[in-house]
């Protein structure tokens, strides 16, 4: 029976509740399940020198197997090319870009790093799974040591157009690597179709039938695999007596009727600052909701080494004070700002207590927040979703309401129209959305992308 061994740049910690970020919590899901292997950085950093040596711990059915870096590494790896240079590409911000040679190099580095390190623990039979814009020579590193297996890869954050891909000095270098994979998944249509485009127009490959595509003398599998959640896990934790007393303090004590929520990383693809103007315009707009509303955003850390997350967090400081001296009262908060991150069962006791759900990104892979924010909602009276056309979560759940991240008056009107949404229309959208996110749960995300790589391998392993 083949063995599952997943590879990542961070390894969750299994047993804690507070996880802010999609991969992590998605990963922890869908490895519980099976069990195998999770590798990758432990979270530490180690002098210059010091032996990297593999840590390994037994969580249930998962081993996990984790080194550490050194600062260099963190610097030039993730800080650097992955984060100053990978993720604002594929979030189509050209304008914070920052490459330096050394970062790629540190990539480069890492990324040998961590084949290394794992190669000795492989068995021949094992399925390999490697997530995510930090690993994407992972494949072209163990393929140099010798490996044999099925290697798959998932991208969680959007594939760029290639204009903009091509923004990158080493974009084709990148590609080129990327084809040691058997098969590479991403979030959407929209992303594969992206990556169709550079491999005809700019790598001399061809679109095949069956969903392979070939370049660089290599056919692989690409195709689309959106990530979803542990829907009855969630929905669940929403609704113990844990979550009752939650929303009960939620709503003490305050002249507040209604809640709207926001969960995010304080990261600038979000769009944070875009949705705090386009409340401060529906209060504008709507003097009838002042003192009856509030805009709850959990906004924790992340990457505040990189300094546009600096930036970001100085803006929705600056907007949030204005907010707040604008229309608040000694009774009423119009928008409460946390800046660290919640555990998920409070997440969801805080998803259910409120009637409206913003998730606004600017660009977004996928976004996690946006199932559980609908998976923690009363059938009978449910909250609204709130969508960016932009979150790959768009190309899925259309019935929520969907808007224009950029325009502040559309997201103003379309809190305004979920706030005043009869009960049969959040119904009906409700049910729409809940038997898709079912459908198309992390089981299913795992089952379809471990079926597709492991064709060929001895046994499938889902
Ligand atoms: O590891 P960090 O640098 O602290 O960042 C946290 C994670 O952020 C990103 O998450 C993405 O994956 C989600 C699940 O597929 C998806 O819903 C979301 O749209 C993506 O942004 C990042 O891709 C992960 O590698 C990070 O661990
Ligand atoms: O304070 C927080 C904020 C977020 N999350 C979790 O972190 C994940 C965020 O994933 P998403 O795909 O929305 O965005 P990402 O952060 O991966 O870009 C979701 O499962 C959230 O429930 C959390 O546990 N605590």
């Amino acid at each position: 029976m083949s063995r599952l061994v997943i590879v990542s740049n961070r390894v969750a910690d299994l047993e804690a509740q507070v996880q802010s970020g999609g991969l992590a919590v998605a990963l922890g899901d869908a490895l519980r399940t099976v069990g195998g292997i999770w590798f990758g950085w432990d979270g530490k950093l180690v002098e210059e020198g010091e032996p990297a040596a593999v840590s390994t711990n037994e969580n249930g059915a998962v081993t996990t197997a984790t080194i550490p870096m050194t600062e260099r590494d963190y610097e030039e790896y993730y800080l650097g090319f992955a984060n100053k240079v990978l993720w604002p590409v594929c979030h189509y911000r050209l304008d914070l870009v920052q490459f330096e040679p050394a970062y790629f190099e540190g990539y480069k580095r890492v990324n040998r790093n961590f084949a290394t390190a794992l190669a000795p623990l492989l068995r021949p039979t094992d399925i390999v799974w490697a997530h995510d814009y930090h690993l994407i020579s992972f494949a072209s590193e163990l393929r140099a040591l010798g490996a044999k297996q099925r290697l798959g890869f998932f991208l969680h954050i959007p594939f760029p157009p290639p204009e903009l891909l091509q923004a990158i000095p080493t974009h084709e270098w990148l590609v080129e690597a990327l084809f040691q994979f058997d098969v590479i998944g991403f979030q959407t249509e929209n992303d594969v179709s992206n990556f169709h485009r550079f491999i005809e127009n700019h790598a001399n490959g061809e679109i095949l039938d069956d969903d392979r595509v070939r370049a660089y003398g290599r056919t692989v599998i690409a195709r689309a695999f959106p990530i979803g959640i542990d829907v009855d896990e969630f929905a669940n934790a929403a609704q113990t007596p844990e979550a009752d007393s939650q929303i009960e303090r939620l709503n003490r004590r305050t002249v507040v009727r209604s809640h709207i929520i926001g969960v995010d990383r304080l990261d600038y693809t979000k769009g944070l600052p875009e949705r705090f103007k386009a409340f401060r315009k529906f209060l504008e707009m709507h003097p009838e909701h002042w003192k009856a509303v509030t805009l709850m955003q959990i906004a924790p850390p992340t990457r505040i080494e990189v300094e546009a997350y600096a930036n970001i967090r100085e803006e929705l400081e600056g907007l949030s004070g204005a907010i707040n001296g604008e229309f608040g009262d000694f009774d009423w908060t119009p928008l409460r700002y946390v800046h660290r991150a919640m555990p998920r069962d409070t997440l969801a006791a805080l998803f259910r207590g409120s009637e409206v759900g913003l998730v606004t990104p600017l660009r977004d892979g996928m976004n996690l927040v946006a199932k559980e924010y609908v998976a923690a909602q009363d059938e009978e009276d449910p909250g609204v979703l709130v969508l960016s056309k932009f979150a790959g979560a768009a190309e899925e759940l259309e019935e929520a309401l969907i808007v224009n991240p950029y325009d502040i008056d559309d997201m103003a009107n379309a809190m305004q129209t979920a706030l005043r949404m009869p009960l049969e229309e959040r119904v009906e959208r409700h049910s729409a959305l809940i038997s898709r996110i079912r459908a198309h749960d992390v089981a299913f995300w795992r089952k379809s992308f471990l079926k597709v790589l492991a064709e060929g391998a001895p046994e499938v392993v889902a």
